[in-house]
């Protein structure tokens, strides 16, 4: 007898992950059962009496539990849920299913969960102006949306509905209804959301076989093998919705059919999926190629850390095939390599500083400077690095022609002169203790790569992450990596992240992106409550855009709901300290494991004093050090700002806010205004990164004064 196809929903997986061990090993023996046999008695199928859908059934699981499945011919089940007995004839009288007239996949809802969100919110008690009444029925059906939903989406008159309804249909017609309210038209959201989803092959509703394998079914349904550990493994650890699911725009995006004529760039507010973006781009690149084929691609983001989480993401997404084609390294690993793999050179052999040794360095610099010298340690490692690194200026006639762009004060022949004398003494000691700054180290390595021809360029394409903070000898060194054409660069990056000095207009390091440049607007991360402050907190702020415009979060929002984020002042650090040991215990009673709370600190002195504070409460607790990923076991992820980039957590604790803008991260204004303002820029973006990390939970405390950059998110 020929085994029944049996697929199951999103939702059922997570329904089975909230039941306990015994049901859930009882769960999978009824999916295997179904699938050898479907008219086994002991699967007792059952059709609801009264259901608004016919082809919905349910069967038994156990005596307590029914599994709830739609059945489009008699040996094609889809499962939709898992629910106690009486529950679960409820929900099956209430879901309807249909063959999406537009993507061909299989769409199901219940209808009369909808309904209750209508009553809940009181939309439907009430008459007036409705989100879609100029939607014509016809335009709804054009955009993917079936029919049966329309009744109920002309009742939504409020963002709670629209919101909360949004969830509870199928995810396109989800972000249909939700860029129709935002105010898009209908053709836009036909070619931004819709037309991507749409059958490549004629729809025939008929034909289930084909519904089965569609990509838009797909999204939503996996298939049931006989294999049962992998069964459990599927249901257990199931994939993660980004993998499986990209939002229309993503998709268009990262797996466009027509190439990339040059550098592609996606830009995007915090938790837009850029990196999931980025992670799909190298996939689709990589599918290009056999396994083994020559050359690999490159994805490079900015830390360590972030290049590891990355390695793994990869890994989630493709497994061993994928990642066998791509390289994934930190900006200054890929700057090592060539420096390494080129024998001639004696930059292969010396030890490069990190940001605390080049300032000790220009510290000694300074001090046997000829006395009345009034150029400083901070002006002077401006101008070492976003003067003479940024434009890899290497003689004095280069140093004077040199363009000072974004340099706050003016410097007449003589200064620079005296400035380009101590660069030289400078780089000297350096040459002499055979070392060299990171910065410094990836001119260099943009030297060698320049000699290079095509042939010699190591990568078939580079993917960044994180584009907003490398340097402009980074940029040309990316450049040099991979020969000019079409997908050569596939570029992520948000301007309001920016947390490092680096300013760079692409265009003028080789990499082209005009007319190739997109913005990302939904976040999937954080609740519209976190965001609201994220944005009150940003203000006004218009950052470059890496490319001579300027950036803009115009359309960012969220779909997610969530609590309020709480602020508080404290008297003294040690009682604000006490009360993030509560915050903590409470988020941990309302069910959010240790490791999945963060708790972010402007110094690393107050990072660790909150670690110790946790520990003698009893919780655990670990600070996350540099070039390092968190590690799940030990508890709480307490960590400097700096380091929470790129990451993120269920909840996050902000401390010792007071003292964000830091005083001596900032160039003070009487020796550079333009210095001090991107400095207080910089500092602002630290805590807007720092806020957006949280996904459900926020808290923000301080002793003393609050920061200035909260004043409108307290007020
Ligand atoms: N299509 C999607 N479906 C479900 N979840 C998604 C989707 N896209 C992104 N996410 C989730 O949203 C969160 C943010 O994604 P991601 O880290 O890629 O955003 P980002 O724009 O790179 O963020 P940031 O700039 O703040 O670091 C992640 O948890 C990711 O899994």
């Amino acid at each position: 007898m020929a085994k029944a196809n049996v697929l199951f929903a999103d939702s059922f997986e997570k329904a089975y992950q909230h039941l306990d061990a015994t049901i859930q090993r009882r769960v999978i023996d009824f999916m295997l059962k179904l699938r050898k046999d479907p008219d086994s008695n002991g699967l007792n199928l059952k059709q609801p009496h009264g259901a608004k859908d016919k082809r919905v059934w349910t069967a038994r699981v156990n005596d307590n539990f029914r599994a709830v499945l739609l059945r489009p011919t008699s040996d094609t089940f889809y499962l939709a849920t898992i629910k106690p007995h009486d529950d679960a004839y409820d929900y099956a009288a209430q879901i309807v299913w249909d063959v999406n007239k537009v993507t061909g996949g299989l769409d199901f809802y219940n209808l009369g969960e909808i309904q209750e969100i209508l009553v809940r919110t009181g939309d439907s008690e009430v008459a007036g102006v409705g989100f879609f009444d100029a939607i014509s029925d016809a335009d709804f059906a054009h955009l993917a949306v079936g029919a049966s939903l329309v009744p109920v989406l002309r009742e939504i008159r409020s963002e709670d509905a629209l919101l909360g309804i949004a969830e509870s249909i199928p995810k396109l017609a989800g972000q249909v209804i939700l860029a129709l309210a935002d105010g898009k038209s209908v053709n836009d959201v036909w070619s931004e959301i819709v037309a991507g989803s749409a059958a490549e092959d004629e729809i025939d509703p008929d034909d289930l076989d084909a519904v089965a394998e569609r990509p838009a079914t797909r999204e939503t349904f996996a298939v049931v093998t006989d294999d049962s550990e992998e069964l459990e493994r599927m249901l257990l650890k199931p994939m993660s919705e980004w993998r499986v699911y990209l939002h229309p725009e993503q998709r268009k995006l990262a797996y466009r059919a027509k190439p990339y004529n040059g550098p592609a760039r996606v830009s995007g507010g915090p938790g837009t999926g850029k990196t999931v973006v980025a992670l799909h781009r190298v996939k689709a690149l990589a599918d290009r190629y056999p396994p083994g084929a020559g050359k690999k691609i490159l994805l490079t983001t900015y830390t360590n850390a972030l290049s590891e989480l990355l390695g793994r993401l990869l890994d989630d997404l493709g497994g061993p095939e994928l990642t066998a084609k791509v390289e994934v390294l930190n900006i200054d690993k890929v700057v090592r390599e060539v420096l390494r793999g080129d024998a001639e050179s004696e930059w292969s052999r010396v030890e490069v500083l990190g940001d605390a040794g080049i300032a000790s360095r220009w510290d000694d610099v300074v001090a046997s400077a000829t006395p009345g010298n009034p150029f400083d340690k901070l002006f002077l490692v401006g101008e070492w690095e976003q003067v003479i690194l940024a434009q890899n200026v290497r003689t004095r006639d280069e140093y004077f022609a040199a363009r000072r762009a974004g340099r706050g004060r003016r410097i007449n022949r003589a200064e620079r002169d005296q400035v380009w004398k101590l660069i030289q003494e400078f780089e000297r000691r350096l040459d002499r203790d055979k070392a060299m700054g990171f910065k410094q180290a990836a001119a260099r390595a943009s030297d060698i790569a320049a000699t290079w021809s095509d042939a010699e360029r190591p990568y078939r394409h580079v993917v960044v992450d994180e584009a907003q903070d490398l340097h402009a000898a980074h940029w040309t060194l990316l450049r040099a990596l991979v020969p000019s054409g079409p997908d050569d660069m596939f570029i992520v990056g948000d301007a309001f992240q920016r947390i490092y000095d680096n300013r760079v207009t692409l265009g003028k390091l080789g990499v082209d992106i005009r007319g190739r440049s997109s913005c990302l607007t939904l976040n999937y991360r954080t609740t519209r409550q976190i965001l609201r402050d994220a944005l009150k907190m940003i203000g006004e702020q218009v950052p470059d855009d890496l490319d001579g415009g300027s950036a803009t979060l115009k359309g960012y929002r969220s779909v997610l709901r969530g609590g309020k984020p709480v602020m508080a002042g404290f008297p003294s650090s040690a009682a604000e300290l006490t009360a993030l040991s509560a915050r903590v215990r409470a988020w941990n009673k309302a069910g959010i494991a240790l490791d999945e709370i963060a708790v972010f600190a402007r110094t690393s002195a107050t990072a660790s004093d909150a670690v110790g504070v946790l520990k003698g409460a009893g919780i655990a607790a670990s600070l996350v050090k540099s070039g390092t990923t968190p590690k799940p076991e030990s508890g709480v992820q307490v960590m400097t700002m700096h380091r929470a980039k790129g990451l993120e957590f269920r909840a996050v604790a902000i401390v010792d806010a007071g003292c964000v803008p830091l005083g001596v991260a900032v160039t003070p204004e009487t020796v550079d205004h333009l210095d001090h303002q991107r400095g207080i820029q910089r500092e602002r973006s630290l805590l807007f990164v720092s806020l957006t990390r949280a996904r459900e939970a926020l808290s923000i405390t301080w002793s003393g004064q609050p920061s200035p950059f909260l004043a409108d998110v307290i007020s």
